[in-house]
């Protein structure tokens, strides 16, 4: 018989996020752990999502190249593509190898897939565990469009390794990636076209939508929505090789030097055997998991964008945290559904818990910027504050445009989650003047639209008549004779 010590505790399969956070939070728990990781710890957010994407808003909106409509400067491409490095370089140590070997997870390079129940391999050399925890991630969909596969195309994964400023840049797709990159790449000088399928941010409340579509006109963008891209030729036909033409159904064709495909995500399963230990994916082959975050083989527990919840990097750090809290204490913690989600664009789009009304049984209360003293004073007065509250004043969701709005999910989700009502948040001191403001404002609003019911109108005004004649009362007694 196999020494119990051989069969490890828990198997991680991926060290993005997901995978990172889980492993830490089962070895911390006592329990031996093995990550395997097949390239370099970090994932998607550190080397290719949030970081570098954020890093180039940044530089972006900080004028660090040439802006638009004017020729792109190398030499100030470059120093973008430094600030990248430097920002990944120390984040990194955070996400290393050596960060998970503090807390006590083996680490082993190679790709994983499993082999049968309780079994796995790393490279080829089998390993037993207890559970499983796959934190494998995603890749970006690349659409079946005729020709797309000779030409100039980059993904989120790629488009970092671009040594030029790409001149005349085609987008397809309008979701956060196209938003985020697309902004940026127009500030830095780039000529940018985003071709979308339905609309912009088709996710987000459409007034938000219209915001941003307003500032990235603005910022030099050309936006088609609602198109259909028939075929991409590229000149000389070979692959990744010179400029190409984007031709949408309707005739209208965009020439590229670069092309990048923004249209979602794939999640990473091929080659991991799940069918060998009866993991259940759905339609899109994403992996389903129930609210513990226990796929269909009690054994294991999945989580971050290999599943089918929303691909944020919150959501997987938060999520694999409680799939692996659960697999190795026996327990059955159910995850959160409130999940703040913010679009890092000049403004940013912010948003969390129910954003539209949907029932007559909700109301909508709408604070624009324009009325937000901070938005006035630093001329920023394109975006609101919306909230969605139920006949009882509870907030159940809603969206922020603006400056910074990402800043304030913190305290919009904290009242979804414990169902506060717009007097609650009403009733808390928020200072000015704040961008936070136009929250408080609208809760403030909302809170106020109960004081003009009739019946508390009524009170209200017998309350005020009442304290008026014991006022005249005291004053008749205090009288001096
Ligand atoms: C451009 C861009 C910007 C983004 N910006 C934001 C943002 O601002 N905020 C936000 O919340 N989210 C953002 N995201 C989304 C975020 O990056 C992802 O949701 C997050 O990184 C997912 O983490 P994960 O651990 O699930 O997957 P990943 O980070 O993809 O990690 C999976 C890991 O598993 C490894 N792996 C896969 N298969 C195997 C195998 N068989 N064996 C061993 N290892 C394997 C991979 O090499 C990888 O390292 C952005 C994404 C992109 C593309
Ligand atoms: N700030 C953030 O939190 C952030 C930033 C970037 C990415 N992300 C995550 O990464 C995920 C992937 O981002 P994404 O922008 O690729 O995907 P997405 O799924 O959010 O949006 C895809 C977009 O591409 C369009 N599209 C799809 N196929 C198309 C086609 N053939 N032609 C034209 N348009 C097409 C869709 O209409 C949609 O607008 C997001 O859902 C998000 O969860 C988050």
């Amino acid at each position: 018989m196999e020494p119990r010590s051989a069969v490890i505790d828990l198997l991680v399969i991926g060290g993005g996020t997901a995978g990172l956070v889980g492993a830490k939070t089962a070895a911390r728990l006592g329990a031996r752990v093995v990550l395997a990781e097949r390239a370099r710890t970090g994932g998607d957010c550190l080397w290719t999502g949030c970081v570098p994407s954020k890093t180039l808003l940044a530089a972006a909106a900080a004028g660090e190249a040439s802006g638009p409509g004017d020729p792109p400067g190398p030499s100030a491409f470059s120093a973008v593509r430094a600030r990248i490095v430097a920002a990944i370089a120390a984040i990194e140590p955070e996400d290393s190898r050596a960060s998970l070997e503090a807390v006590g997870v083996t680490v082993r390079q190679g790709e994983a897939r499993f082999l049968g129940p309780g079994r796995a391999e790393i490279d080829g050399e089998e390993i037993r565990f207890h559970r499983a925890l796959i934190a494998t991630g995603s890749d970006p969909a690349v659409p079946p469009v005729p020709g797309l596969d000779r030409a100039s195309v980059v993904t989120s994964e790629t488009i970092w390794d671009l040594v030029d400023l790409p001149r005349r840049l085609v987008i397809i797709g309008g979701g956060p990636i196209a938003c985020e990159l697309g902004q940026a790449f127009a500030r830095l000088g780039s000529d940018v076209v985003m071709l979308v399928r339905s609309r912009i941010l088709p996710k987000e409340d459409p007034d938000a939508a219209d915001v941003v579509r307003s500032a990235l006109v603005q910022d030099g963008v050309r936006i088609v929505e609602d198109s259909t891209i028939e075929e991409v030729s590229t000149v000389g036909g070979q692959a990744g090789a010179g400029e190409s033409q984007v031709r949408l159904d309707d005739g209208r064709s965009f020439p590229a030097d670069t092309v990048l495909v923004a249209a979602g995500r794939r999640a990473r399963v091929a080659g991991l055997g799940l069918e060998r230990v009866g993991v259940d994916v759905d339609d899109a082959g994403q992996v389903r998991v129930d609210a513990t975050m226990r796929t269909s083989n009690p054994a294991v527990w999945a989580a971050g964008d290999v599943t089918q919840h929303p691909d944020f990097t919150h959501l997987a750090g938060v999520y694999a945290s409680t799939a692996a809290s659960n697999a190795v204490l026996g327990v059955s913690r159910s995850v959160s559904t409130i999940v703040p989600r913010v679009t890092y664009t000049s403004p940013e789009v912010a948003a969390v818990g129910v954003t539209s009304v949907g029932s007559a049984r909700r109301r909508v209360v709408t604070m624009q910027h324009s009325h937000t003293d901070r938005a006035i004073t630093e001329g920023h007065e394109n975006g609101f504050t919306r909230l969605v509250v139920d006949r009882r004043g509870r907030i159940l969701g809603g969206t922020i445009v603006g400056p910074r709005a990402g800043e304030t999910m913190g305290e919009l989700s904290l009242a979804v989650q414990r169902k506060l009502t717009t007097r609650d948040l009403a009733g808390v001191i928020h200072p000015y003047p704040t961008f936070n403001d136009a929250l408080w404002n609208a809760a403030v609003r909302d809170a106020r639209s109960t004081l003009e019911k009739p019946l508390v109108r009524a009170l209200m005004a017998a309350l005020v008549r009442l304290t008026r004649w014991r006022a005249v009362r005291s004053d008749r007694t205090q009288r001096p004779v």
